[in-house]
Protein backbone atom coordinates (compact mmCIF):
# COMPACT_ATOMS: atom_id res chain seq x y z
CA UNK A 1 0.00 0.00 0.00
CA UNK A 2 1.19 3.40 -1.05
CA UNK A 3 0.23 6.21 0.91
CA UNK A 4 -0.58 3.23 3.92
CA UNK A 5 -0.73 6.43 6.55
CA UNK A 6 -3.55 8.49 4.56
CA UNK A 7 -7.52 8.84 4.81
CA UNK A 8 -7.54 6.03 2.09
CA UNK A 9 -4.32 4.45 2.60
CA UNK A 10 -5.26 3.66 6.19
CA UNK A 11 -9.24 2.40 5.00
CA UNK A 12 -7.58 0.09 2.26
CA UNK A 13 -4.97 -1.48 4.73
CA UNK A 14 -7.98 -2.63 7.04
CA UNK A 15 -9.65 -3.71 3.78
CA UNK A 16 -6.85 -6.06 2.43
CA UNK A 17 -6.48 -6.79 6.00
CA UNK A 18 -9.67 -8.61 6.46
CA UNK A 19 -9.85 -9.97 2.65
CA UNK A 20 -9.35 -13.65 2.97
CA UNK A 21 -7.44 -14.13 -0.20
CA UNK A 22 -5.66 -10.92 0.04
CA UNK A 23 -2.11 -10.21 2.33
CA UNK A 24 -1.17 -7.12 2.94
CA UNK A 25 2.66 -6.88 2.68
CA UNK A 26 4.28 -3.65 2.67
CA UNK A 27 2.93 0.26 4.13
CA UNK A 28 4.65 2.99 2.12
CA UNK A 29 4.27 6.44 2.53
CA UNK A 30 6.07 9.76 2.32
CA UNK A 31 10.05 9.75 2.37
CA UNK A 32 9.45 5.48 1.59
CA UNK A 33 11.33 4.26 -1.95
CA UNK A 34 9.41 2.21 -4.38
CA UNK A 35 11.85 -0.44 -4.80
CA UNK A 36 11.47 -4.12 -5.06
CA UNK A 37 13.07 -4.33 -1.23
CA UNK A 38 10.21 -2.10 0.11
CA UNK A 39 7.99 -4.06 -2.13
CA UNK A 40 8.48 -7.10 -0.09
CA UNK A 41 7.17 -9.27 -2.91
CA UNK A 42 4.00 -7.77 -3.55
CA UNK A 43 2.14 -8.92 -6.67
CA UNK A 44 -0.22 -5.50 -7.07
CA UNK A 45 0.45 -2.42 -5.12
CA UNK A 46 -2.27 -0.15 -4.39
CA UNK A 47 -1.30 3.74 -4.66
CA UNK A 48 -3.52 6.58 -3.07
CA UNK A 49 -1.02 9.52 -2.06
CA UNK A 50 -1.04 12.68 -3.88
CA UNK A 51 -1.14 14.01 -7.15
CA UNK A 52 2.91 15.34 -7.21
CA UNK A 53 3.92 11.61 -6.61
CA UNK A 54 1.82 9.19 -8.03
CA UNK A 55 3.21 8.96 -11.32
CA UNK A 56 6.22 8.75 -10.22
CA UNK A 57 5.31 6.01 -8.00
CA UNK A 58 3.59 4.32 -10.89
CA UNK A 59 6.86 4.33 -12.80
CA UNK A 60 8.82 2.75 -10.15
CA UNK A 61 6.18 0.20 -9.63
CA UNK A 62 6.53 -0.87 -13.23
CA UNK A 63 9.98 -1.12 -13.09
CA UNK A 64 9.75 -3.06 -10.35
CA UNK A 65 7.28 -5.64 -12.11
CA UNK A 66 4.22 -4.51 -9.41
CA UNK A 67 1.11 -4.46 -10.64
CA UNK A 68 -0.79 -1.21 -9.79
CA UNK A 69 -4.05 -0.13 -8.76
CA UNK A 70 -4.19 3.65 -8.49
CA UNK A 71 -6.79 5.96 -6.76
CA UNK A 72 -4.89 9.15 -6.55
CA UNK A 73 -6.36 11.95 -9.02
CA UNK A 74 -4.34 14.48 -11.03
CA UNK A 75 -4.11 12.24 -14.33
CA UNK A 76 -3.54 13.85 -17.32
CA UNK A 77 -3.42 12.75 -20.93
CA UNK A 78 0.01 13.05 -20.96
CA UNK A 79 1.10 11.38 -18.19
CA UNK A 80 -1.32 8.77 -18.55
CA UNK A 81 0.26 8.59 -22.08
CA UNK A 82 3.90 7.93 -20.62
CA UNK A 83 2.45 5.12 -18.74
CA UNK A 84 1.40 3.61 -21.50
CA UNK A 85 4.52 4.22 -23.23
CA UNK A 86 6.38 2.66 -20.18
CA UNK A 87 4.19 -0.67 -20.08
CA UNK A 88 4.63 -1.16 -23.69
CA UNK A 89 8.28 -0.66 -23.64
CA UNK A 90 8.81 -3.30 -20.35
CA UNK A 91 6.88 -5.30 -22.64
CA UNK A 92 8.74 -4.87 -25.95
CA UNK A 93 12.03 -5.66 -23.87
CA UNK A 94 10.53 -9.40 -22.81
CA UNK A 95 9.46 -8.08 -19.63
CA UNK A 96 6.81 -8.85 -17.58
CA UNK A 97 2.84 -8.13 -19.19
CA UNK A 98 1.57 -5.47 -16.30
CA UNK A 99 -1.37 -4.49 -15.48
CA UNK A 100 -1.88 -0.44 -14.24
CA UNK A 101 -5.44 0.75 -13.63
CA UNK A 102 -5.88 4.35 -12.75
CA UNK A 103 -9.62 4.71 -11.79
CA UNK A 104 -11.02 8.59 -10.36
CA UNK A 105 -13.71 6.83 -7.80
CA UNK A 106 -13.54 3.28 -6.65
CA UNK A 107 -17.88 4.07 -4.89
CA UNK A 108 -19.99 1.68 -7.07
CA UNK A 109 -22.61 4.75 -7.29
CA UNK A 110 -19.94 7.81 -8.60
CA UNK A 111 -19.24 4.90 -11.56
CA UNK A 112 -22.64 4.29 -11.69
CA UNK A 113 -23.83 8.41 -12.23
CA UNK A 114 -20.99 8.71 -14.22
CA UNK A 115 -21.84 6.13 -16.46
CA UNK A 116 -25.55 7.39 -16.32
CA UNK A 117 -24.42 10.79 -17.17
CA UNK A 118 -22.42 9.64 -20.29
CA UNK A 119 -25.64 8.02 -21.21
CA UNK A 120 -28.33 10.95 -20.86
CA UNK A 121 -25.59 14.05 -22.32
CA UNK A 122 -26.57 13.59 -25.91
CA UNK A 123 -29.90 14.32 -25.17
CA UNK A 124 -29.62 17.76 -22.74
CA UNK A 125 -29.15 21.22 -24.18
CA UNK A 126 -27.40 22.25 -20.86
CA UNK A 127 -24.86 19.91 -18.84
CA UNK A 128 -22.85 20.84 -15.57
CA UNK A 129 -21.68 19.39 -13.21
CA UNK A 130 -20.91 20.25 -9.50
CA UNK A 131 -18.68 18.43 -7.44
CA UNK A 132 -18.67 18.41 -3.20
CA UNK A 133 -16.02 17.44 -0.72
CA UNK A 134 -14.48 17.08 2.56
CA UNK A 135 -11.93 20.93 3.25
CA UNK A 136 -8.98 18.48 3.60
CA UNK A 137 -9.09 17.56 -0.13
CA UNK A 138 -5.98 19.07 -1.94
CA UNK A 139 -6.69 19.28 -5.79
CA UNK A 140 -9.78 20.60 -7.68
CA UNK A 141 -12.10 20.18 -9.25
CA UNK A 142 -11.63 16.31 -8.39
CA UNK A 143 -10.68 13.62 -10.40
CA UNK A 144 -14.61 12.46 -10.55
CA UNK A 145 -16.05 15.23 -11.52
CA UNK A 146 -12.75 15.51 -14.32
CA UNK A 147 -13.60 12.05 -15.59
CA UNK A 148 -17.36 12.67 -15.70
CA UNK A 149 -17.33 16.55 -17.64
CA UNK A 150 -14.82 14.33 -19.91
CA UNK A 151 -17.38 12.21 -20.37
CA UNK A 152 -20.47 14.29 -21.04
CA UNK A 153 -18.14 16.18 -23.46
CA UNK A 154 -17.04 13.15 -25.61
CA UNK A 155 -21.35 12.24 -25.81
CA UNK A 156 -22.02 15.89 -27.07
CA UNK A 157 -19.66 16.06 -29.43
CA UNK A 158 -20.45 12.53 -31.07
CA UNK A 159 -24.10 13.44 -31.06
CA UNK A 160 -23.06 16.98 -32.81
CA UNK A 161 -24.37 19.00 -29.83
CA UNK A 162 -22.35 22.58 -29.72
CA UNK A 163 -21.49 24.35 -26.04
CA UNK A 164 -24.40 24.68 -23.85
CA UNK A 165 -26.32 27.54 -23.89
CA UNK A 166 -24.65 30.37 -21.76
CA UNK A 167 -25.18 34.33 -21.97
CA UNK A 168 -22.55 35.32 -19.44
CA UNK A 169 -20.58 38.35 -20.37
CA UNK A 170 -18.95 39.04 -16.73
CA UNK A 171 -18.09 37.41 -13.59
CA UNK A 172 -16.89 34.26 -15.29
CA UNK A 173 -14.97 33.14 -12.32
CA UNK A 174 -18.21 32.42 -10.81
CA UNK A 175 -19.28 29.92 -13.69
CA UNK A 176 -16.80 27.16 -12.37
CA UNK A 177 -13.75 25.42 -14.07
CA UNK A 178 -14.14 24.66 -17.98
CA UNK A 179 -13.21 20.59 -18.25
CA UNK A 180 -13.94 19.98 -21.97
CA UNK A 181 -16.30 22.68 -22.37
CA UNK A 182 -18.20 21.78 -19.47
CA UNK A 183 -18.80 23.73 -16.57
CA UNK A 184 -17.69 22.24 -13.52
CA UNK A 185 -18.04 23.77 -9.68
CA UNK A 186 -16.21 22.81 -6.40
CA UNK A 187 -17.41 22.54 -2.98
CA UNK A 188 -15.54 22.17 0.33
CA UNK A 189 -17.31 21.91 2.82
CA UNK A 190 -16.45 20.06 6.87
CA UNK A 191 -18.78 17.14 7.36
CA UNK A 192 -18.44 16.21 3.50
CA UNK A 193 -16.48 12.82 2.33
CA UNK A 194 -17.36 12.81 -1.62
CA UNK A 195 -20.54 13.54 -3.53
CA UNK A 196 -21.60 14.88 -6.85
CA UNK A 197 -24.53 15.81 -8.97
CA UNK A 198 -24.29 16.24 -12.94
CA UNK A 199 -27.12 18.44 -14.13
CA UNK A 200 -29.10 18.43 -17.52
CA UNK A 201 -31.10 20.88 -18.46
CA UNK A 202 -33.82 21.27 -21.18
CA UNK A 203 -36.39 23.80 -22.04
CA UNK A 204 -39.15 22.94 -19.47
CA UNK A 205 -37.30 20.22 -17.51
CA UNK A 206 -33.96 18.77 -15.56
CA UNK A 207 -32.38 15.60 -15.02
CA UNK A 208 -29.96 15.65 -11.80
CA UNK A 209 -28.03 12.26 -11.33
CA UNK A 210 -27.00 12.51 -7.84
CA UNK A 211 -24.24 10.42 -5.68
CA UNK A 212 -23.15 10.43 -2.30
CA UNK A 213 -19.93 8.59 -0.57
CA UNK A 214 -20.90 9.16 3.13
CA UNK A 215 -17.94 6.61 4.16
CA UNK A 216 -14.43 5.65 2.73
CA UNK A 217 -15.69 2.07 3.11
CA UNK A 218 -17.90 3.05 0.01
CA UNK A 219 -14.38 2.85 -2.08
CA UNK A 220 -13.27 -0.60 -0.81
CA UNK A 221 -15.20 -2.85 -3.09
CA UNK A 222 -13.95 -1.35 -5.97
CA UNK A 223 -10.79 -1.60 -4.92
CA UNK A 224 -10.75 -4.77 -3.67
CA UNK A 225 -12.30 -5.56 -6.97
CA UNK A 226 -9.20 -3.82 -8.83
CA UNK A 227 -6.34 -5.87 -6.84
CA UNK A 228 -7.93 -8.90 -7.35
CA UNK A 229 -8.37 -8.15 -11.72
CA UNK A 230 -5.20 -6.16 -12.53
CA UNK A 231 -3.41 -8.72 -13.43
CA UNK A 232 -5.69 -9.83 -15.51
CA UNK A 233 -5.50 -6.19 -17.66
CA UNK A 234 -2.06 -6.30 -18.83
CA UNK A 235 -1.99 -2.42 -20.12
CA UNK A 236 -3.19 0.80 -18.65
CA UNK A 237 -6.93 0.60 -17.77
CA UNK A 238 -9.07 4.44 -17.00
CA UNK A 239 -11.96 3.60 -14.80
CA UNK A 240 -13.40 0.81 -12.74
CA UNK A 241 -16.29 1.11 -15.38
CA UNK A 242 -14.23 -0.86 -17.31
CA UNK A 243 -14.00 -3.56 -14.76
CA UNK A 244 -17.74 -3.73 -14.45
CA UNK A 245 -18.41 -3.85 -18.09
CA UNK A 246 -20.20 -0.92 -17.58
CA UNK A 247 -18.25 0.95 -20.43
N1 LIG B 1 -10.30 6.85 -6.61
C1 LIG B 1 -11.05 6.97 -5.52
O1 LIG B 1 -12.07 6.29 -5.34
C2 LIG B 1 -10.63 7.96 -4.47
C3 LIG B 1 -11.27 8.01 -3.24
C4 LIG B 1 -10.79 8.86 -2.26
C5 LIG B 1 -9.67 9.63 -2.52
N2 LIG B 1 -9.08 9.56 -3.74
C6 LIG B 1 -7.85 10.28 -4.04
O2 LIG B 1 -6.80 9.58 -3.37
C7 LIG B 1 -5.77 10.50 -3.02
C8 LIG B 1 -5.48 10.37 -1.53
O3 LIG B 1 -6.60 10.79 -0.79
P1 LIG B 1 -6.57 10.75 0.81
O4 LIG B 1 -7.82 11.40 1.26
O5 LIG B 1 -6.26 9.38 1.27
O6 LIG B 1 -5.32 11.72 1.11
P2 LIG B 1 -4.41 11.79 2.42
O7 LIG B 1 -3.75 13.12 2.37
O8 LIG B 1 -5.18 11.39 3.63
O9 LIG B 1 -3.32 10.64 2.16
C9 LIG B 1 -2.27 10.73 1.27
C10 LIG B 1 -1.09 9.96 1.86
O10 LIG B 1 -0.07 9.87 0.88
C11 LIG B 1 1.16 10.09 1.55
N3 LIG B 1 2.17 10.46 0.56
C12 LIG B 1 2.49 11.68 0.09
N4 LIG B 1 3.49 11.58 -0.81
C13 LIG B 1 3.80 10.26 -0.90
C14 LIG B 1 4.75 9.52 -1.65
N5 LIG B 1 5.58 10.11 -2.51
N6 LIG B 1 4.78 8.17 -1.51
C15 LIG B 1 3.95 7.55 -0.65
N7 LIG B 1 3.04 8.20 0.10
C16 LIG B 1 2.96 9.54 -0.03
C17 LIG B 1 0.85 11.14 2.61
O11 LIG B 1 1.85 11.19 3.62
C18 LIG B 1 -0.49 10.64 3.11
O12 LIG B 1 -0.33 9.70 4.15
C19 LIG B 1 -6.26 11.87 -3.46
O13 LIG B 1 -5.74 12.14 -4.76
C20 LIG B 1 -7.77 11.69 -3.55
O14 LIG B 1 -8.38 12.57 -4.46
C21 LIG B 1 -9.54 8.76 -4.71
O1 LIG C 1 -11.53 12.49 -0.92
C1 LIG C 1 -11.08 12.70 -2.05
O2 LIG C 1 -10.10 13.44 -2.25
C2 LIG C 1 -11.71 12.04 -3.20
N1 LIG C 1 -11.16 12.18 -4.36
C3 LIG C 1 -11.59 11.57 -5.56
C4 LIG C 1 -11.76 12.60 -6.64
O3 LIG C 1 -11.01 13.59 -6.68
O4 LIG C 1 -12.60 12.40 -7.52
C5 LIG C 1 -12.75 10.62 -5.42
C6 LIG C 1 -13.63 10.86 -4.27
C7 LIG C 1 -12.90 11.19 -2.98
Amino acid sequence: MLGAAGRMGATVCAAVEGAADLELVARLDAGDEVTPQTLRGAQVAVDFTVPSATEANVHALIDAGVHAVVGTTGWTDESRGRVVEHLARVAADGGPSLGVLIAPNFGLSAVLAMTFAAKAARYFESAEVVELHHPDKVDAPSGTARHTAAAIAAARADAGLGPSPDATESGWEARGADVDGVRVHAVRLRGLVAHEEILFGNAGEQLVIRQDSFDRVSFMPGVLLAVREVSARPGLTVGLENVLDLA
